[in-house]
């Protein structure tokens, strides 16, 4: 699917998206600063030194000190958050809207007070030719991203304290890791340019003032959370913006409604698996999306509703206009419980048939309700609904290719929990061979 970007022929207007939002991110920031009363008068008594204390560049601090609003929006700013300067300027939002209009003040109220700009002005249509001419030009890019293989794992904190604390050789820890030493081998021969992981924020970058169902990545830089320990000894994320903003853009055209994050600490359930699968390493070797999903506070989205989310990420992978290789990783689980009388719950015989089922009937497996999740694999095993997205975003799932098992895990136990590790390499079909 093609990104629709047709918004942008209505003239006289400036639709606020990813790419807008991405250079006006620090002007609209600076706006949102001026909330309150003390950095308002601070703005006030030097204006040109508070802006000066903003990574801004020059066009934009230019656009607020000469008071040219259409400038300040041409570069990323939005009438909402400039609304916040204009106040502190004393202007209403009708003197803000009027000033874009080239019209004065008195002409802008007169023109609202008989009746508002007329909507059928031929100066306020779009062009439909122009309009026609670029639904038109709709072809599948030449070249594109692709997905190379799936990683499932589970993401146990404790595992990434047994690397952080040197323990991985301890009696108890070297079965689990043994059951990665193929996957360590694998993974430093098949670095992708990025991988998009999905994982459960286990209450440190969200708190229950905001609980948002699928959070995409959409920051070029992600901090490792502390929960409470410290922050892990491992390096922050490098997102990839550009790949990020394309699949938000795609995923919410095809209906799934997610959260952007811009900054957000990621937390063990992201960087357990980076540490599982590429060791103790200065820099992590790719770029990574991450891709949160509410399993914390119900209702969590269904299994079917993540395999579906899944299969449009693929689509909007396969739509980047650019040669990447993107591997897409699922965590969380096996089956596990860490509260109540029932704590320590473990079924093998569960997690080996969603294991099973994983790789020979993903359809199937979607459809799992959420009941069985918990009766079977424990109140934290319903973090295996996010392993359904990974699973969705390979290609056989829609008879475009095949899969393959690179390598099988399973043990008991990581701390609470059983540990199930899996990797699928993806063999997508060209479109032409289908
Ligand atoms: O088994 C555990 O200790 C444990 C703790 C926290 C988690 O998020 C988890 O998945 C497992």
């Amino acid at each position: 699917m093609a990104i629709d970007r047709s918004y942008r022929l209505v003239p006289g207007t400036t639709i606020f998206d990813a790419e807008q939002s991405a250079r006006g991110y620090h002007l609209n920031q600076f706006c949102m600063s001026l909330m309150t009363a003390e950095n308002r008068a601070a703005y006030l008594a030097d204006e040109r030194a508070y802006l000066d204390a903003w990574p801004l560049r020059e066009e934009q601090k230019r656009a607020l000190l000469e008071r040219d609003l259409n400038a300040a929006m041409r570069e990323g700013g939005n009438i909402y958050f400039l609304a916040k300067w204009g106040a502190t300027l004393g202007f209403s939002f009708q003197q803000m809207a009027g000033s874009m209009t080239g019209m004065t003040e008195q002409e802008y109220r007169d023109m609202m007070v008989s009746g508002g700009r007329s909507a059928t002005a031929p100066a306020s249509r779009i062009d439909h030719a122009v309009l026609e001419a670029a639904h038109a030009d709709q072809a599948p890019p030449a070249e594109h991203a692709a997905v190379s293989a799936a990683v499932f794992t589970s993401h146990v904190p404790a595992i990434g304290a047994a690397i952080d604390h040197g323990k991985t050789d301890e009696p108890y820890w070297q079965p689990v890791f043994a059951g990665y030493e193929h996957s360590r081998r694998w993974a430093a021969e098949h670095v992708p340019d990025v991988i998009v992981l999905v994982y459960n924020d286990h209450a440190s970058a969200f708190d229950l003032s905001l609980v948002p169902t699928f959070v995409l990545g959409t920051g070029a830089a992600y901090p490792t959370a502390d929960e409470g320990y410290g922050p892990r000894p491992v390096p922050g994320v490098e997102g990839d913006p550009e790949l990020a903003a394309h699949l938000a853009h795609c995923l919410i055209q095809d209906d799934f409604d997610l959260t952007l994050a811009n900054e957000m600490p990621v937390d063990h359930g992201l960087t357990v698996p980076l540490s599982l699968m590429f060791g103790e390493v200065e820099r992590w070797p790719c770029k990574v999306i991450p891709l949160h999903v509410n399993v914390v506070q119900y209702p969590v989205p269904s299994g079917a509703r993540c395999f579906e989310l899944g299969r449009a990420l693929r689509r909007a992978v396969e739509s980047y206009p650019r040669p990447l290789d993107v591997q897409v990783w699922g965590t969380g689980g096996m089956s596990h419980q860490l509260q109540g009388p029932r704590a320590g719950l473990i079924n093998r015989e569960w997690d080996n048939a969603f294991l099973d089922r994983l790789v020979a009937d993903p359809a199937g497996l979607a459809r799992v309700p959420h009941l069985e999740y918990v009766e079977e694999a424990g109140s934290e095993g319903i973090e295996l609904v996010m392993w359904l997205i990974a699973r969705g975003a390979l290609s056989d799932v829609d008879d475009g290719g095949s899969v393959d098992v690179e390598h099988r895990f399973y043990h008991v136990p990581a701390s609470n929990t059983a540990v199930g590790h899996l990797i699928l390499n993806n063999h997508h079909r060209p479109a032409e061979e289908n």
